[in-house]
């Protein structure tokens, strides 16, 4: 842990190759937290240590032929380490400088705020696609930080966001959405961009004038009606191309309003000193918040998901040992184990 000028205490994983959480790096988590609770620092920004992966979630060593004292004292442990970091009323954040697969998820979203590298790197839950549950609790730090529906759809598929993707969603309308439609046509001199709207104004000014006359406006109404039946599809490239250059004339970026944000992180950055610069500045916009009201406001509006797992600890740890002791979780424990080490020889 290192703490800033500012009094932000920034935490880094450090266990090589890849940050996975055994019951030593818990422990060592569960300590700085309390820690960093203890000094008042003015909030948390968590990092790691390896250039490409922030956490690869649960080591999988601790559940694979465990000891049984042990893995009750990994899970109870890791309940631990959420109930200090989801419940913690200092501010927090992640600084995400690679994967964050399954626990690694759970911490960054456990915090008030993430910031993920752009890259190739992926950030889900992904539990449901290894043919386990995830327990209540770390659903619930998913639905708490993503829409319901999106961390329904994201749980039940064990879905692993790109960095695109974990900041928005899918497209429905705006630039994407016109691409659809093929390419607009541009302006030129024999179609240039109107609006429907000046179209319609145009073709009603030409009929009302008192200079036309009856017969000739019919055979102007009906060549209207025909061209906006058969050059529809040129009409509405016009319209998106007219929409397009409005946008662009009055600075809308419309690439991001088309697109619905799913959230699960809050921006990207560059490299990690830009990730970490961008907690930091979250972190200090609590400046001038009282931090007693800041932190209870925090706690009151976490508290329900909290106490659940206060109030079902137990029987989510027999759940938990239950689990891990079938022997046929045993066996995809070691399928996925031998999967992993042929993946990182290659
Ligand atoms: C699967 C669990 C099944 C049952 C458990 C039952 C109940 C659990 C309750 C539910 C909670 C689950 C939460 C979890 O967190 S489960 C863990 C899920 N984690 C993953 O699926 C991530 C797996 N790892 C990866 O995808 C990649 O390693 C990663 C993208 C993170 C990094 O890739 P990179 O190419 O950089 O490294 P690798 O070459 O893959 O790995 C290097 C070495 O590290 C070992 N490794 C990787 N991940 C783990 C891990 N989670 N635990 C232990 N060891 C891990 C990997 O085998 C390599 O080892 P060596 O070959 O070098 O010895």
């Amino acid at each position: 842990m290192a703490v800033d000028n500012d009094g932000i205490a920034v935490v880094t994983l450090q266990r090589p190759p890849v940050n996975s959480l055994n019951l030593d790096l818990l422990q060592a988590m569960n300590n700085t937290f309390d820690d960093v609770a203890k000094n008042k620092s003015k909030g948390m920004i968590l990092t790691s240590a390896s250039p490409t992966v922030f956490s690869a979630g649960l080591d999988i060593m601790e559940m694979y032929k465990p000891d049984p004292k042990r893995l009750e004292t990994f899970w109870v442990t890791l309940q631990d380490m959420w109930l200090k970091l989801f419940g913690a009323s200092f501010p927090t954040a992640a600084a995400i400088n690679g994967h964050a697969p399954a626990g690694g998820c759970l911490i960054a979203t456990s915090c008030e705020y993430r910031v993920m590298l752009s890259g190739k790197f992926t950030i889900g839950l992904n539990e449901t696609a290894l043919g386990i549950v995830p327990p209540t609790w770390i659903q619930d730090s998913l639905r708490h930080t993503i829409p319901t529906r999106q961390a329904e759809i994201a749980l039940t598929t064990g879905k692993m966001f790109t960095v695109d993707e974990a900041l928005k969603w899918r497209t429905n309308r705006g630039a994407e959405g016109a691409a659809r439609l093929g390419p607009p046509v541009l302006e030129g001199p024999q179609m240039p961009p109107r609006s429907p709207d000046q179209i319609l104004n145009k073709t009603l000014k030409m009929c009302l004038s008192p200079k036309m006359a009856l017969d000739t406006g019919i055979i102007k109404l009906n060549a209207l009606n025909e061209y906006l039946v058969t050059e529809r599809t040129t009409i509405v490239d016009n319209a998106i191309t007219f929409g397009i250059k409005k946008c662009n004339d009055m600075d809308i970026n419309i690439q991001k309003r088309g697109r619905r944000k799913v959230g699960l992180i809050d921006e990207t950055a560059a490299d990690k000193a830009e990730a970490i610069e961008k907690c930091k500045k979250f972190i200090k916009r609590f400046d001038k918040i009282p931090s007693l009201a800041r932190g209870m406001t925090k706690q009151i509006f976490r508290q329900e998901v909290l106490q659940k797992l206060l109030t079902n600890r137990q029987a989510d740890t027999k759940q938990f040992l239950d689990l891990v002791n079938q022997p046929k979780i045993q066996q995809s424990l070691e399928l996925y184990l031998a999967m992993l080490k042929q993946k990182s020889q290659k």
